[in-house]
């Protein structure tokens, strides 16, 4: 089942500055290439959505943009000037792994597929941590402080959660808590991988509203989906990966097509839109070899 979030904002269409660019990544494990000259760049004000098949290397890029991963080539920095379009050619910029841990917990958060916790706190510390990155070494939280983690947690519907042990949570619960610690730390750059695959239809909504709002203050927010229609309704454009490529990158309308799906995702898919405005995928069909034959028997080609 699919959720439609609320349309996009009008943000879409505002001037976006490129925040963070990533030029020619390659990656490999062992001798698998899971990154293929990927380049892209990320603006602000902007909801980037990255889909594809399980495998596509999704989550790699997300990693590799939160220098969590290093690419045997490539780079990713912020550019100079921060303001030129995604098609121009890349300026020197200030690479992202020399930035200081806590500079770059300023400028990112990253939610990772797996939210499993090594070690067991209440969830309101768990939320505080995501404050590192602004706190002195020398001071506790303040009021502000305080206040902004109670924000986070009103924000993700995670209040109620606020005293119990982390992992105590069920998975859904666990995603809110730590989009909540990521709310907290105030990036410019959210990356998020699957941050709803755990979340019950309502709470997919929710979670869509406040990511629309991060982009309308100005934030970049990158958000790997595989639920297409809920990417179409939410996100400003889509990167479509594929074996460890970027097949198509632009506006959902663009990328969101038929032959996509039958090229990189392998089904039948009819995509459609609604009379409200917003685009629909239904896949109805595996494509095989076998299955073009037949379907072409069956058509009388
Ligand atoms: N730590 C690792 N060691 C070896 N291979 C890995 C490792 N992590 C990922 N891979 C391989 O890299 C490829 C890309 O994985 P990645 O997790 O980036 O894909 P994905 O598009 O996020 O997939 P999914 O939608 O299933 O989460 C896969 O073939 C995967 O098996």
């Amino acid at each position: 089942m699919s959720t439609t979030p609320p349309p996009r904002t009008p943000t879409r269409s505002s001037a976006a500055s490129t925040v963070l660019r990533a030029e020619d990544l390659q990656l490999s494990y062992g001798s698998q290439r899971v990154l293929q000259g990927v380049t892209l760049s990320l603006q602000r004000g902007r909801v980037h959505g990255l889909v594809g098949p399980n495998g596509a290397g999704k989550s790699t890029l997300l990693r590799t943009l939160a220098v969590l991963q290093k690419p045997a080539r490539g780079r990713v920095y912020l550019p100079s000037t921060r303001n030129e379009p995604a098609s121009e050619p890349a300026c020197p910029g200030r690479d992202l792994c020399t930035l200081s841990s806590r500079e770059r917990a300023r400028f990112l958060a990253y939610l990772p597929q797996d939210t499993s916790v090594a070690f067991d706190f209440p969830v309101r510390e768990v939320v505080a941590m995501g404050l590192y990155a602004h706190l002195s070494r020398f001071r506790g939280p303040s009021s502000g402080d305080l206040a902004r983690i109670q924000h986070a947690l009103q924000r993700t519907g995670t209040e109620a959660l606020a005293e119990k042990s982390v992992r105590s949570l069920s998975g859904g619960q666990r995603q809110l808590v730590l989009l909540a610690k990521q709310l907290a730390q105030r990036p410019e750059i959210y990356l998020l991988d699957e941050p709803v695959s755990a979340l019950d239809i309502a709470h997919q909504l929710h979670v869509a509203q406040c990511l629309r709002e991060l982009a309308a203050a100005g934030h970049a927010v990158v958000v790997v989906l595989h639920d297409i229609t809920y990417a179409a309704a939410l996100c400003d454009r889509i990167t479509v990966m594929h074996q460890g490529r970027i097949y198509d990158d632009g506006t959902p309308e663009h990328v969101l097509t038929e032959q996509m799906f039958a090229e990189v995702y392998r089904v039948r898919a009819r995509v459609e839109t609604t009379s409200g405005g917003n685009l629909t995928v239904l896949p109805y069909g595996v494509v095989s070899a076998r299955g073009d034959r037949t379907r072409r028997r069956q058509e009388g080609e």
